[in-house]
């Protein structure tokens, strides 16, 4: 093959595999895209929760991001754990500097529910990179975080959402809900449609990298050139095939799986 996209995902290591930029990769691939990533933070962790986090030096990315744009453009872009302003300011610059499709994949909370970044770095997220994001990806909790809104019902989440859209000034927002309603309802807001799509909840302890997997398969269908919406409907049918063939890796919580055929 002589030619191929190339998804080009910035974030974080987990050694075990199961999220960050690794799931990325594995999904990308799966997808038939050439995937590429800039680390942000290299984690200790496995599958009962992360132990230490190691910040990349911000100079260092902006090296691997200088190291690739200069190279070869990426056809689009995602962010997930980005853990200083100092980054956040360097992933601006690209973004802004290459008019590429960017996913913004919140990471705030870990799956235990602990804060990962401090809401002052949650802010400069919001107000330096999200009006640049061609759509954002946050689940419940950092939906809440993020907007102010406490979170109890289906029209909660649209107030949220046009805060998204004409408070903090992003194109397109795509709301993950796993926890609210006992099914796993999505919800899409651009500032002409909406779009819900909807399945049940699959019984599974082996969730491990189901939102980083998400964002990374709605970025390697906008490196495909496909619309949003198509991304949007794709990522829900990847991710339900991948839990229901997640693995039972470590002791606690395992990975879902990336070897899936749509
Ligand atoms: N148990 C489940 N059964 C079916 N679909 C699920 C389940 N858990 C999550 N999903 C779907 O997976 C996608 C991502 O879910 P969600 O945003 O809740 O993950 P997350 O909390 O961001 O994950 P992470 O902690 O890995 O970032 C959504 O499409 C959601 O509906
Ligand atoms: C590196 C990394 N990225 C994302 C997540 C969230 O799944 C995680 N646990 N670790």
């Amino acid at each position: 093959m002589s030619h191929i996209p190339i998804a080009l995902t910035v974030a974080s290591n987990d050694p075990t595999g199961g999220s960050g930029v690794i799931a990325d990769i594995k999904t990308f691939h799966n997808l038939n895209v050439f995937g590429m990533a800039a680390i942000t933070n290299l984690t200790a962790q496995n599958s009962q929760g992360i132990h230490e986090i190691l910040e990349i030096p911000p100079e260092f990315l902006e090296e691997q991001l200088s190291s690739i744009f200069s190279d070869a453009i990426p056809y689009a872009m995602k962010s997930g754990m980005v853990p200083s302003a100092d980054m956040v300011d360097i992933i601006k610059k690209y973004i802004k500097g290459y008019d590429i499709p960017f996913v913004m994949d919140p990471f705030i909370f870990s799956k235990e529910g602990k804060r990962i970044i401090d809401t002052g770095l949650q802010n400069k997220l919001a107000t330096t990179l999200l009006p640049y994001a061609s759509v954002v990806t946050p689940n419940i909790k950092e939906t809440e975080a993020m907007t102010g809104i406490d979170i109890k019902d289906e029209s909660d989440i649209k107030t949220a959402a046009n805060i998204f859209l004409k408070e903090i000034g992003v194109k397109s927002v795509l709301i993950n809900d796993s926890q609210m309603t006992g099914k796993a309802c999505d919800y899409l807001y651009t500032r002409t449609k909406e779009v819900k799509l909807s399945g049940p909840i699959i019984k599974s302890k082996n969730l491990r990298g189901v939102g980083s997997t998400f964002s990374a398969v709605i970025t390697a269908e906008l490196a495909k050139g496909q619309d949003l919406e198509s991304a949007f409907r794709k990522a829900k049918m990847f991710v339900t095939k991948a839990i229901e063939n997640g693995f039972d890796i470590g002791k606690g919580n395992g990975p879902i799986s990336h070897f899936i055929e749509l």
